[in-house]
């Protein structure tokens, strides 16, 4: 391997912030060359800097808000199905990570060197990708009400702190949807609580990690019920169950949204946008990712 062609961006500010001299030095050890963020969007812009020059691994040391800059650059960059992504977690909730079988930073650093690497498959919200999830309505909007400060204080608890707390305001969404699913089309239309659109993760029956190898969103419409704090609590607990009422579950290699002239808010990997209109689909196996020992390419 050249010199020069691994690359590691690191966020020193994501999870509680006290990580950064010795992940620098346990990086620069198996060889990676190092840039600190210093601010929103420095992640993004060196993620499409290290595409532009032809890194042929890159490794993550932040959070998911991190992940996500650095695969929009290396998307920018038309580099994504050419690199190598480790992810070293950092972060507060680390969803990624945690889905690939990436327990804690020292054993990131391990993985980001000598870990098995699997292409994964990559989502798309319109031109930008999403490697976890891309979601709208209660989850998305409980996300963006959790502070930072209530994030540091309660981790990933925080979703469910404030996701109780919003599901009693929140109005649901008037989309439209458009599916091409893995045994045909379907079509939805109504007001719905949230719409869930995982990649490396799935929200029914059990939850949790998804299939990222197998070309298919997995896409839950949870319809609007008037008791938001039961839905809160489902979506929380990742309990929805196959058969629950109100819930339609696909497998699909894309859709469309319609949010009939209203824009709808989104979170793709906790990157929050709005549209009126949206294509959600799934370029398979585009991304090389190394993986911890515990990654399982076929969760049932
Ligand atoms: N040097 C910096 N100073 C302040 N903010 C920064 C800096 N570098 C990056 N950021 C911002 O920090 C934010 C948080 O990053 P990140 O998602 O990695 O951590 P986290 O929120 O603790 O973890 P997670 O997303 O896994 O819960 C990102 O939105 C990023 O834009």
């Amino acid at each position: 391997m050249h010199v020069g062609s691994r690359r590691a961006v690191l966020n020193p500010v994501s999870g509680d912030g006290d990580h950064a001299a010795s992940v620098e030095r346990l990086l620069s050890a198996r060889g990676f060359a190092v840039s600190r963020t210093e601010g929103p969007g420095d992640a993004l812009e060196l993620g499409r800097a290290a595409g532009e020059a032809g890194a042929a691994e890159v490794a993550v040391a932040g959070g998911d808000g991190t992940v996500n800059e650095v695969v929009r650059g290396l998307a920018r960059a038309d580099h994504l199905d050419e690199v190598t992504l480790s992810v070293v977690p950092v972060g507060t909730a680390n969803l990624l990570a945690g889905t690939i079988g990436v327990g804690d930073r020292r054993q990131g650093v391990e993985v980001a060197d000598t870990g098995e690497v699997r292409t994964i498959d990559v989502g798309f919200a319109g031109a930008e990708p999403f490697l976890v999830s891309c979601i709208a309505g209660l989850p998305a909007e409980a996300s963006l009400a959790a502070s930072s400060d209530l994030k540091g204080r309660f981790g990933t608890l925080a979703f469910l702190v404030t996701g109780a707390q919003e599901a009693i305001e929140f109005d649901g969404l008037d989309i439209s949807l458009e599916v091409v699913g893995e045994d045909g089309p379907v079509t939805w239309s109504g007001s719905a609580t949230c719409l869930l659109v995982g990649n490396a993760r799935k929200f029914v029956a059990r939850g949790g990690q998804a299939d990222m190898e197998d070309g298919l969103l997995d896409v839950a419409i949870v319809e609007q019920m008037p008791t938001g704090n039961l839905v809160a609590e489902a979506v929380g607990h990742r309990l929805l169950a196959t058969d629950t009422e109100g819930v339609t579950h696909v497998r699909a290699r894309a859709l469309s949204v319609d949010g009939h002239g209203e824009p709808v808010r989104f979170s793709r990997d906790g990157e929050v946008a709005e549209h009126e209109q949206l294509d959600i689909r799934v370029r398979e196996r585009t991304l090389d990712l190394r993986v911890g020992p515990s990654y399982d390419p076929d969760p049932r």
